[in-house]
């Protein structure tokens, strides 16, 4: 157990970690520095911290073995800064940003004497913001990206991964070039195209009227549009180059669409929707990439109160644990359909039998 972690910016990242790390008891004290009031109400009540202070000074940093920096990452530099006259030699700083090249090379010159930075990066989160979006579980199983210089000391870079694997996260070490040129692709570019497809939405001439109408498409390829415009500000400017490159190669990808929509080519457009298919699917098979495997069933039941309940008590029983659980559809006072998943390809059999049994309408995935 660290004697103290000190959190910089205790907004959504910087508040789950401090959750996660009160909780699990990975440090004796967990103290928080936020600008914001209430995100400093906020993270005191919920036992996030220890104790908040509203700027960096030495009263924050002095005992403490961990920092961790989880301000938007324009920022990441001037906190830096403030920090610097008053770390001292021994201490350890990582920071949970979305772009790593930027910010290592400016910690380099940075950091004072006996000081170690070690960027950080972990793959969850959530369109949310703020103390008030903060949960304990977001770590849990998620890939987190260390990407140290090759001449930090082995006990730095294992103090950092100690936390990750302390917050339930899995630990991936990687250059920071590697790293943003793969969150380019799987992060950034992913989030500028569902706000471009709501501002296209927008810009139709009746596109309000449409909104409506849109379902569950619409609903899952728009969701982190919702997200915090500063940050992803920064992310873009701090990660320029990886960016436009991921723009480039998608923009070819939709010129290709789109002449083959006008050419009528039914076959091309075929083939290029039957690769991504393939490819999407073996991602969700756990055959390709980090997404977790799950092992679904969908169960259609009535709604009733305690519905709910009562399905998630008659697996609890046998012994079966749901890792996820969702309500696709709804038919007021009629029924709906519930999306449940398993960790094992058992599990997901056993609790169609179960439910069936009960009477449920069973599906497997
Ligand atoms: N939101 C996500 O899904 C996600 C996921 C992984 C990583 N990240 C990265 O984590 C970092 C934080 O993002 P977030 O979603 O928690 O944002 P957030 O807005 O919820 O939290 C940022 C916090 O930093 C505080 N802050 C701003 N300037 C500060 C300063 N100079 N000193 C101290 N505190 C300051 C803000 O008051 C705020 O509470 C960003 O760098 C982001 O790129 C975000
Ligand atoms: O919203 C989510 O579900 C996320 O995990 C957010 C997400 C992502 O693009 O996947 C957003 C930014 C990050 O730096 C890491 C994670």
């Amino acid at each position: 157990m660290l004697e103290q972690i000190t959190i910089i910016g205790v907004g959504l990242m910087g508040g789950s970690l401090g959750l996660a790390a009160t909780r699990r008891g990975l440090a004796r004290r967990v103290v928080g520095v936020d600008p914001e009031p209430e995100n400093r109400r906020l993270a005191l009540e919920a036992g996030a911290v220890h104790r908040a202070a509203s700027r960096v000074d030495r009263t924050v940093l002095d005992g403490a073995e961990l920092v961790v920096v989880a301000t938007p990452v324009g920022q990441t530099p001037a906190v830096l800064e403030e920090m610097r006259p008053h770390l001292s030699p021994g201490t350890v700083v990582t920071d949970v940003g979305s772009t790593k090249a930027r910010v290592c090379a400016l910690a380099v010159s940075i950091m004072p004497p006996g000081t170690w930075f070690v960027g950080g990066h972990p793959m969850a989160g959530s369109e949310c913001s703020g103390m008030a979006g903060a949960d304990p579980y977001l770590f849990e199983n998620a890939f987190y990206i260390l990407t140290p210089r090759v001449d930090t000391p082995g006990e730095v870079v294992g103090r950092v991964e100690g936390l990750v694997t302390g917050l339930g996260a899995r630990a991936v070490k990687m250059t920071p070039e590697e790293h943003d040129r793969a969150v380019a692709a799987v992060s950034h570019l992913p989030h500028l195209v569902a706000a471009a497809l709501v501002n296209t939405l927008m810009n139709l001439p009746e596109g309000e009227s449409f909104v409506p109408l849109a379902a569950g498409g619409f609903r899952d390829t728009t969701r982190i549009a919702a997200g915090n415009p500063l940050m992803w500000r920064d992310i873009f400017l701090s990660n320029q180059g990886a960016v436009l490159e991921s723009i480039k190669v998608f923009r070819e990808q939709l010129n290709r669409l789109e002449g083959m929509i006008a050419a009528g080519n039914g076959e091309g457009i075929r083939a290029l929707l039957e690769d991504a298919r393939a490819f999407r699917r073996a991602m969700r098979d756990g055959t390709r990439g980090y997404l977790p495997v799950m092992h679904e069933i969908v169960a259609a039941v009535p709604d009733r109160p305690g519905m709910i309940a009562g399905l998630a008590k008659s697996l609890g029983d046998q012994g079966i644990n749901i890792c996820d659980i969702e309500i696709l559809r709804v038919r007021e006072g009629e029924g709906g359909s519930i999306r449940l998943a398993f960790a094992t390809e058992k599990e997901q059999e056993q609790a169609a039998v179960i439910l069936r049994q009960a009477g449920y309408q069973v599906v497997k995935r």
